[in-house]
């Protein structure tokens, strides 16, 4: 098995063409070990989005490869990618994204369904007591509180134990006390079952629960900080400037 979980080398991604042509990604080198938890940070169209995309194979990048597992998967047609999305990468997003037709139990079933299998029951129930709701498994998602949706959609994520959780902005709609919960179950998922989680955040509090932080600038990596505590991450996004000049 790679050590490495998700990987990205020269990744470009550009819009439009001409005069209008907008470069999101300019050349993107990272690799994120199993077992490791990182945010990615950065201002508003630094490329953080097309980072995800690109990395979840929703979007084609311009230049550079992707892979997962130690897969090159940059070009598979299609039909794999989606295979790739729902069997071997967990999402969490900002709004959950739950179905809201379907109990906790069966939204967290639902990677499982669509990959053709029917959901191990034991391992749902399982994943629902690990974010505390294992109570709540047959309510409907309108029934349950935000910080509740979002606790079913990272047990959701973590159903087919994949290659690699992406996080987009996880907590960017709870309140404080409620996003420590959910980063803290994206944290033991991390610790304690050795899951890999990428998450994009504008929030130094949640980026300090990862292992490291990446900072891009203009489709660029214009840094890194280990261990990082929330104090030293909101100083170095006021500095991004210079993480740039210093390149
Ligand atoms: N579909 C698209 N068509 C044209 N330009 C795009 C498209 N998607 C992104 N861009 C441009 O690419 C750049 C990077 O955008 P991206 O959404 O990846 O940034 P971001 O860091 O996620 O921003 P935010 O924090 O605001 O979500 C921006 O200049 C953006 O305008």
């Amino acid at each position: 098995m790679s050590p490495i979980a998700l990987e990205v080398q020269d990744l470009t991604r550009t819009y439009g063409a001409g005069a209008a042509e907008v470069t999101a990604l300019a050349g993107v080198d990272l690799a994120f070990r199993r077992g490791t938890f990182t945010a990615v940070m950065g201002p508003s169209g630094s490329g953080k989005s097309t980072f995800l995309s690109c990395a979840a194979g929703l979007e084609r990048p311009t230049g550079g490869r992707v892979l997962i597992g130690g897969e090159d998967v940059t070009d598979w047609d299609e039909e794999r990618r989606t295979r790739l999305r729902r069997e071997r990468i967990g999402f969490v997003f900002q709004g959950f994204h739950l179905l809201p037709y379907l109990s906790a139990a069966q939204n967290v079933g639902l990677p499982s369904r669509l990959a053709g299998r029917r959901p191990d029951r034991a391992r749902v129930r399982a994943l629902l007591d690990r974010v505390g709701l294992a109570a709540r498994a047959h309510h409907l998602p309108g029934s349950l509180s935000g910080g509740q949706q979002q606790r079913v959609a990272i047990a959701r994520a973590l159903v087919t134990d994949p290659e690699v959780v992406l996080a987009d902005e996880p907590t960017g709609a709870l309140d404080s006390a409620t996003a420590r919960q959910v980063l803290g179950l994206l944290r033991g998922s991390v610790t304690d079952l050795g899951q890999t989680v990428v998450m994009v955040t504008h929030d130094p509090v949640a980026a300090s629960y990862a292992d490291e932080v990446v900072f891009l600038v203009d489709g660029r990596v214009a840094g890194r900080m280990a261990q990082p505590t929330a104090d030293a991450v909101a100083g170095q996004l006021a500095h991004l400037d210079q993480l740039v000049v210093a390149r």
